[in-house]
């Protein structure tokens, strides 16, 4: 499991540690893992051209001191200096290890020499602000980084991206992106959650040997999978796998049953019923022969993939929700017949849109704050959200909140949605809490996108079909 914790949590973590360990022994590991880390990066040190990018705090301190290992190893590095305050020993460390620093006036606006040492950069240092920043650039720094951006020179953030708000993944000023993040201790909430996460690129994690309490948000990884993986065993029988019953498709959209069966069946249950309108019933049979059509016991839902609002069956759907056995997935049309109450547990899949709808607020107000919106509709409703989007988030009612950290853009086609229902209901009908059936469906979603995309672009029945090659590749590696 990945584990990401808020800047109070890092901050009393790295305290109750420093408080038994000689000064700046934090500070020095950090910075050799990074120097470590921005050697790999360019695959040699030495006649390396860096440039660091120095803020007035800490961060710019973690720069200036991998800055000087780095000048030691033969690169030559230039410091730009944003504030007249800077972390004093580490610039008095750089000086001594033959580093430079650039003395062009930034605010004059001349910063001839720092031109063109951007030009010449072969890697950028982004130690402008970490944890302690406010989101946003002030507007030397700005001007700095959009400078490195027209030259194509690749930045390295030291711990988060400078610009992006670290708590909360949200960027609402601007920001740099980077071509790697190098982090310390853990993971901050901003390197799983978009849009942040995305500006981070790749995060590398340096160990620095703090104790954390539990994790406010959580990424699944390859092995974790591989334990919560509902496999069959020597006394499983179809009923005990698992019944999923699917309400899904309407004449106008009846290929969305037949991909959210396709998704389920690639999924651990040991039967799929479908319940539905006879000209449906008869598309998923011609697809799937295995699939019961017809009522009878299932121990989870899934609804209203394909069916438009108007279209659900209001009494039926209610009925449903209502009972506190059987979990539901509210998907699609049946997201817009969602009343305030219910007594099943529910999980619903919404896109920023849909999400947008349920709350009243604007769908690119839900794309800005796609953490904060997950978890206050899962709260407020009282119901596990999975909000669907280039990082998929799963927030449920106790705040267990999970962050899918290996989508693929190619998981954008029509279709993809139903497929990722079905599959999500195979694993609440195996028996897994709300939560972590949502986290293992939206990852093995995403494998299965990024295993069928290697041979091109991918069509929702294609994810469905490579759902049971990324299964076995996870479960036997
Ligand atoms: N505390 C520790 O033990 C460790 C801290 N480390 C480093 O220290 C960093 C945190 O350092 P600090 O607490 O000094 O804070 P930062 O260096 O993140 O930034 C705070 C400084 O930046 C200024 N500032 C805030 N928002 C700004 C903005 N938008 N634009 C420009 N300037 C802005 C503030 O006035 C303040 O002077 C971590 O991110 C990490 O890089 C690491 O060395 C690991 C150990
Ligand atoms: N840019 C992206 N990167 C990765 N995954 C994405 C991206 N955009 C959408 N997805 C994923 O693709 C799927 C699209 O589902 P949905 O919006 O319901 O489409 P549809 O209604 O056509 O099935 C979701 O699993 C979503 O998380
Ligand atoms: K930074």
């Amino acid at each position: 499991m990945r584990h990401a914790y808020t800047v109070e949590q890092v901050r009393s973590a790295e305290a109750a540690l420093m408080a038994k360990l000689p000064p700046g022994t934090l500070m020095q590991r950090a910075a050799t893992g990074l120097a470590v880390a921005v050697s790999n990066f360019l695959g040699r040190t030495y006649g390396a051209n860096i440039v660091l990018l120095i803020g007035s705090g800490d961060n710019g301190g973690d720069a200036l001191y991998a800055g000087a290992r780095l000048a030691r190893r033969g690169a030559r590095v230039t410091a730009i200096l944003l504030s007249e305050k800077v972390h004093a020993a580490g610039l008095e460390a750089f000086r001594l290890a033959g580093g430079r620093v650039d003395t062009s006036d930034a605010l004059a606006g001349g910063r001839v020499g720092a031109s063109d040492d951007l030009a010449d950069a072969d890697v950028v240092l982004d130690g402008i602000v970490g944890i302690g920043g406010r989101p946003g650039l002030r507007p030397d720094a700005e001007a700095l980084v959009r400078r490195v951006e027209q030259h194509g020179v690749p930045i390295v953030a030291v711990d988060v991206p400078s610009g992006v708000d670290v708590d909360t993944g949200e960027t609402p000023e601007s920001h740099l992106n980077a071509a790697l993040t190098v982090t310390f201790g853990t993971h901050k909430i901003c390197h799983l959650v978009d849009p942040a996460a995305t500006a981070c690129g790749p995060v590398h994690l340096v160990d620095i040997g703090l104790d954390l309490p539990p994790a406010e948000v959580q990424s699944l990884q390859a092995d974790d999978v591989r334990a919560l993986y509902p496999v069959p065993h020597g006394e499983s029988d179809k009923y005990s796998r698992g019944v999923l019953g699917l309400m899904v498709g309407s004449p106008q959209y009846p290929g969305a049953a037949v991909m959210a069966t396709a998704g389920a069946l690639a999924g651990p249950v040991g039967m799929v019923r479908y319940v539905g309108s006879s000209s449906v019933g008869q598309a998923v049979l011609a697809e799937y022969p295995e699939v019961v059509v017809g009522e009878g016991r299932v121990q989870a839902w899934a609804v209203g993939s394909g069916i438009s609002t108007s279209g659900v069956d209001r009494d039926r759907f209610t009925r449903l929700i209502q009972q506190d056995d059987v979990p539901v997935i509210v998907d699609a049309g049946a997201i817009g017949a969602l009343g305030t109450k219910h007594s099943a547990r529910l999980v619903i899949t919404p896109h920023a849109g849909e999400l947008g709808q349920l709350l009243g607020v604007p769908r690119a107000e839900i794309e800005a704050g796609r953490l904060h919106y997950a978890r206050t509709a899962a709260e407020e409703r009282q119901l596990t959200v999975l909000l669907k989007g280039a990082t998929t988030v799963v927030a449920s009612p106790d705040g267990t909140t999970y962050v899918n950290p290996i989508a693929t853009p190619w998981l954008a086609t029509a279709g993809s949605g139903d497929v990722l229902a079905g599959l999500l209901g195979a694993f609440l009908a195996s028996g897994l809490d709300e939560a972590r059936a949502a986290a293992l469906a939206a990852y093995l979603h995403a494998a299965a996108g990024t295993l069928a995309s290697a041979a091109g672009p991918i069509t929702a029945m294609s994810i469905a079909h490579a759902l049971p090659a990324a299964t076995r590749h996870l479960l036997s590696s």
